[in-house]
Order: structure tokens, then sequence, then C-alpha cells
């Protein structure tokens, strides 16, 4: 477990955002790489669940991201379930290399409804989009699977080239606050979204609130 950094005391938000999704798809790659930035090759796998905390500067407003990362492994389930339920948003994680971590995306799905909060906002990330020439799942399959799901936005990543990572997290983050009955301001996140990372934000709210600056999912 990360120690929390006492300059990180004071917030405006907490939101509180669970990573889940088959073991080796590179969730604590992706923690990592929203906390420091960097890439590390070589992980252990999860075991149960570890926490980061990182506090994200949005219009202003102080908004303390407290990032829940858990074990992929089937024997870690009633750890990692007991986490669900105090969940804001989570990220459901698959490989894009692998088709087998996208198809278990159905059952992640389930077990957040299962247990998590009726209202959780939930985001599908499909990560090593730098591993293109090994790729198996296409991204019109994400947007399909994530309007499905009722998801925020179904966005792809690498976190060993940190592309599309941060934007993940604060893309989340501008949402809650949505939620939250803050208003916020469009950046360029989803410009670079589009760009970088092919992303379609399929939320109403933001949706509503970024108007012609985004692109309705067209799977
Ligand atoms: N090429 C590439 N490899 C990655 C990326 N992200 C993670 N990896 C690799 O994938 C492997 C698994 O990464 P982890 O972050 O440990 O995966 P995890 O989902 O946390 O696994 P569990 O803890 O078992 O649930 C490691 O060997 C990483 O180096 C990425 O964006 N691109």
């Amino acid at each position: 477990m990360e120690q929390e950094d006492p300059q990180d005391d004071s917030f405006d938000f907490l939101f509180k955002i669970i990573l889940i999704g088959d073991s080796n798809v590179g969730k604590t790659c992706l923690v990592q790489s929203f906390k420091t930035g960097l890439f590390s090759e070589r992980q252990q796998n999860t075991i149960g669940v570890d926490f980061t905390v990182r506090t994200l500067n949005i219009d202003g407003r102080r908004v303390k991201m407290q990032v829940w990362d858990t074990a992929g492994q089937e024997r870690f389930r009633t750890i990692t379930q007991s986490y669900y339920r105090s969940a804001h948003g989570a990220m459901i994680a698959y490989d894009v290399t692998r088709r087998a971590t996208f198809d278990s995306v159905h059952s992640w799905v389930h077990e957040l409804q299962r247990f998590g909060a009726a209202n959780v906002l939930m985001a599908l990330i499909g990560n090593k989009r730098d591993l293109e020439a090994e790729r198996e799942v296409q991204f019109t399959d994400a947007c399909r699977l994530a309007e499905d799901k009722g998801m925020l936005a179904a966005l792809e990543t690498s976190a060993r080239e940190a592309q599309s990572v941060e934007e993940a997290f604060v893309m989340m983050a501008r949402q809650l606050l949505l939620q939250n009955g803050m208003s916020v301001t469009q950046d360029d996140t989803h410009m670079l979204l589009r760009t970088n990372s092919r992303a379609v934000i399929s939320g109403p709210t933001l949706a509503n609130n970024a108007q012609e600056k985004q692109q309705p999912c067209q799977c």
C-alpha cells in the first residue's frame, strides 16, 4: 500500500476509482503511469488490492483521485469485490492483443453491477495499443460494447508509452464533477483522445457539456 503524500491532504473532491479486468492487461502499469508517468516492464501480479492517490487540478478545483488497483487473478475475487461498493468510478481494462480479455469484460461489468454502487461510472480501457501488430480487438468492437453497457467512453491506452492514460483519469474526474453538480469547462482532453486514442465519449452529461467538440459514437 502506498502512503498518502501529506501535501495531498487538502482537496475539494475525493473520487474513488477502481481498476478491474483480467490479469496482465496492465492495470498496475496504468496506475503507475498515472501516478509517476513512468513504465516499468516487470510487474508482480497484484495481490488483493493496492491503492494510489494523485490530486488533479481541474478548473481550479483540487480533485483527489484515489485509485484502487485490483488483482485480476480469480483467486483474489472475494477480496476485490469488497472494494466495489465504495467506488465512484470503474475502469474496466482489457488487453487489445488478447481477445479473451475483451470477452471477459461482460463478466467484469456483471460483477460491478452486482457488487458496486448503482450509479457507478464506467469506462472501457483497451491497453497496450503500442502493440499494433498483435492487435486482436478492434476499437469499433470496444465502442459498441461501451455503448451497450452504458459506459462513459471506450478508449485505448498504452501504459508503456504513456498514451492517453492521464486523459482517461482526467475524463473520469471531469465527468464525476459534472455528476456532482459542478460546471466544468472543456479542455483539450477530448481532442487529444480523438486524435491519439480514438476515444468515443458516450456519456450523456459529458456529451451535452462538450457540445460540438465531441464526436458521437459511430459504431
Ligand atoms: N507493450 C505493453 N506492455 C504493457 C503495457 N502495460 C502493461 N504491460 C505489460 O503487461 C504485463 C502485465 O502488466 P500489469 O500491470 O502487471 O498487469 P495487471 O493487469 O496489473 O495484472 P494483475 O496484477 O495480475 O491483475 C507486464 O509485463 C507489463 O510490462 C502496455 O501499455 N504496453
